[in-house]
């Protein structure tokens, strides 16, 4: 079973365009899709496609569009009424695979909600193999809400397996997953290009690049990751968009390749490429199998429209290339 974690989970709706997005003017859609969003929502969302065992946990009154949507997807989920209505996040495709994002801050939760939410989490994610922290954090939540989550699930006491740990987030809050001692630190991060800069950064990784370098030179990227590695993560899976993965554990660090796809919606790639790592991993994949399941899935979900999550039968594993890095700068 796969527990994902969504703080801030959001209704999103993808707007189709019929050409460049023109500032100022009324454009008319072509098209406009609706999905319960927010990446653990996504992670969990593309497991239940592939007919693994997860559970959502996320926030939310069951009348919310949010649960309603997961509901009828047949995603399992435990919600914890707060109150407020959930978040709506707007995505612009243009046909060319430009995609322009823009995502509300979400409703705040008190300390209350905050400490019932955490409860709800460790008490679903008993004998879990994985839990799945991520997005953005709501408005009063602290930046270390991630790493204290981690520091209590591996504190549990009840007799089950600690579940492995893994975080996808931006910011202050993936930030923080790098501080403390190692009991807050996840067993698998997973940055896109922008967000490897800013964590390489905060682990002291001092040939600092640009996400624009990360994404052109794999090598780099691969020597960025370590330095992460190096500061406690048990293994870092970046997603470099159009160029692929790269995963670099303590053992070692590969690239992963897809063939050119049309891009018709990014929005949810990052999230299925975590969502086909997992599914490579529960079903005991090796490092390179799981970095290739991750391709797969990503390149998968920025083929389909909105935020639209492949199933593993939409992939093409076999079309991908991995490539061994040297990880370490000489
Ligand atoms: N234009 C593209 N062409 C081919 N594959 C893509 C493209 N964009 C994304 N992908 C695939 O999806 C994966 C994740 O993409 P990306 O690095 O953009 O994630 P992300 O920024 O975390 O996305 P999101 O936050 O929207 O889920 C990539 O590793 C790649 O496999
Ligand atoms: O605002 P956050 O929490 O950083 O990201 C939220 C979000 O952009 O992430 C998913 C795509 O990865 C979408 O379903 C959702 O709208």
């Amino acid at each position: 079973m796969i527990v994902t974690l969504t703080a801030n989970p959001s209704l999103d709706r993808t707007v189709e365009l019929p050409g460049a997005l023109a500032r100022g003017e009324v454009q008319r859609a072509v098209a406009v899709h609706q999905e319960s969003g927010g990446k653990g929502v996504n992670v969990s969302r593309a497991l239940v496609a592939s007919g693994l065992e997860t559970l959502a946990v996320l926030p939310g009154a069951d009348s919310d569009p949010v649960l309603s949507g997961l509901h009828d997807g047949g995603v399992p989920f435990a919600a914890l009424p707060i109150g407020q209505a959930l978040r709506s996040n707007v995505t612009l495709t243009e046909p060319d695979g430009v995609t322009t994002k823009i995502n509300e801050p979400g409703p705040e939760l008190s300390d209350d909600q905050q400490d019932a939410l955490i409860g709800l989490l460790l008490e679903r994610s008993r004998g879990a193999s994985w839990v799945v922290l991520a997005g953005s954090l709501p408005p009063g939540v602290p930046a270390d809400f991630y790493a204290t989550i981690a520091r209590r699930l591996r504190s549990n006491s009840d007799g089950t397996a600690t579940p492995s740990i893994a975080i996808d987030s931006s910011g202050a809050p993936l930030a923080a997953a790098l501080v403390g001692d190692a009991s807050g630190k996840p067993d698998l991060l997973k940055p896109n290009a922008e967000e490897l800069a800013e964590l390489a950064a905060a682990a002291g990784f001092t040939n600092v690049s640009t996400a624009d370098e990360l994404e052109a030179d794999p090598a780099k990227a691969a020597e960025a990751a370590a330095a992460v590695v190096a500061s406690g993560v048990g293994a870092v899976l970046a997603t470099l968009g159009s160029k692929g993965a790269i995963l670099v554990t303590a053992d070692g660090a590969w690239l992963a390749t897809h063939p050119p796809i049309r891009a018709v919606s990014t929005v949810g790639a990052g999230d299925s490429a975590l969502a086909g790592y997992l599914l490579a991993a529960t079903q005991g994949g090796s490092a390179q199998d799981c970095l290739r399941q991750a391709v797969a899935h990503g390149a998968a979900a920025a083929s389909l429209p909105g935020s639209t999550v492949p199933a593993v039968h939409q992939t093409t594993p076999d079309a991908v290339t991995i490539t061994a890095l040297q990880k370490d700068s000489q």
